[in-house]
């Protein structure tokens, strides 16, 4: 697929995300997506599972899908494109949520209208996929306080300071997390014992910010992984001070690898947190799909 082929545009939008920030400007989001494709159409969601649907409806017909809301909109429509066995129309993000952490990966200005002028210049790459047991992930797939965390962020609290709530909710779970028996196996790194958390990350942002995994590749192959087994104060300086890929703090408490196929087997069965969904329970084997979704990027350097 090349940019010129690009024309069709369907718009899925969740009107609800972000307390409708996408609808403030509308209109001008529009008029940029019109200025580079010929045919912009737009479909509203009314409830969750809608925008799988519009997928399953439009692709055949739309040479371009996006994904106008947040993380939970993106994951959505982008778990529906990725399951198409035909031809892909190629994915792209309006951010309108919270964190959008998947938009910032593809470099999305944060800035709907300056997101739709970028998508408009039709930058296309292939990116990487995460996938578990016959399900798709964009962003990241994990288990223990990052489930915890987002499980307990309070709807008015996230609204009220938006991304500032994950870190209040994580400094909440750091006082009452509990370690769980991990079994990690790949072909870079093996571990058996107690752990807090283990994180397997597509994109560099989490909950908005980029610390955690400074050095992520999306077009590498290969997902970044993270084992902490007891998160402490002196582990959280160092992904604040950007160093958690330094292998001189391994030891510390926690690990970090990249590989392209990860076995994880939990003791008690834990909740899989997938892109902010949680449905799934371990045991999972966590692949990366190398360059398997065309996607239209913003100003990021790949
Ligand atoms: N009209 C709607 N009303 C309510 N929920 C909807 C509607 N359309 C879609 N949804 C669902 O809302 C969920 C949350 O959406 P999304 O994550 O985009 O917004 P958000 O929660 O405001 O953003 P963020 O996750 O970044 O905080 C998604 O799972 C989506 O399926």
């Amino acid at each position: 697929m090349n940019a010129s082929e690009l024309k069709r545009v369907s718009v899925i939008l969740n009107p609800k995300a972000g307390q409708g920030r996408l609808l403030n400007n509308w209109n001008e989001v529009i008029t940029e997506l019109k200025n580079g494709f010929n045919d912009v159409q737009v479909y509203e969601t009314t409830a969750p599972g809608e925008g799988a649907s519009f997928v399953e409806q439009l692709h055949s017909n739309s040479d371009v899908i996006l994904a106008a809301g947040g993380d939970g909109t993106v994951h959505e429509i982008a778990e529906a494109l990725l399951s198409i066995k035909e031809r892909k129309p190629a994915f792209g993000i309006l951010p309108g949520g919270t964190c959008n952490d998947f938009s910032r990966a593809l470099g999305m200005n944060q800035n709907p209208v300056k997101a739709a002028e970028q998508l408009s210049q039709k930058n296309i790459r292939h990116i990487d996929i995460g996938e578990f047991d016959g399900h798709f992930f964009t962003n990241f797939w994990g288990v223990g306080l990052i489930t915890h965390v987002s499980e307990s962020i309070d709807p008015d609290t996230k609204e009220r300071f938006g991304r500032l709530s994950y870190y209040l909710s994580a400094a909440k779970s750091m006082q009452t997390w509990e370690p769980f028996e991990i079994s990690v196996q790949s072909e870079e790194f093996q571990f058996e014992g107690k752990a807090a958390m283990f994180l397997a990350v597509n994109g560099p942002f989490t909950g908005g910010i980029r610390p955690f995994f400074p050095d992520t590749d999306i077009q590498d192959g290969k997902l970044d992984c993270l084992l902490i087994e007891e998160p402490s104060i002196s582990f959280i300086w160092n992904v604040l001070q950007n160093r958690l890929t330094d292998t001189s703090y391994e030891g510390q408490g926690y690990h970090y690898f990249q590989s392209s196929e990860i076995q994880i087997k939990t003791a008690p069965q834990q909740l899989i947190d997938c892109d902010g969904e949680r449905e799934q329970k371990t045991p999972s084997v966590v692949t990366c799909m190398k360059q398997y979704l065309s996607a239209l990027t913003g100003d990021v350097s790949f």
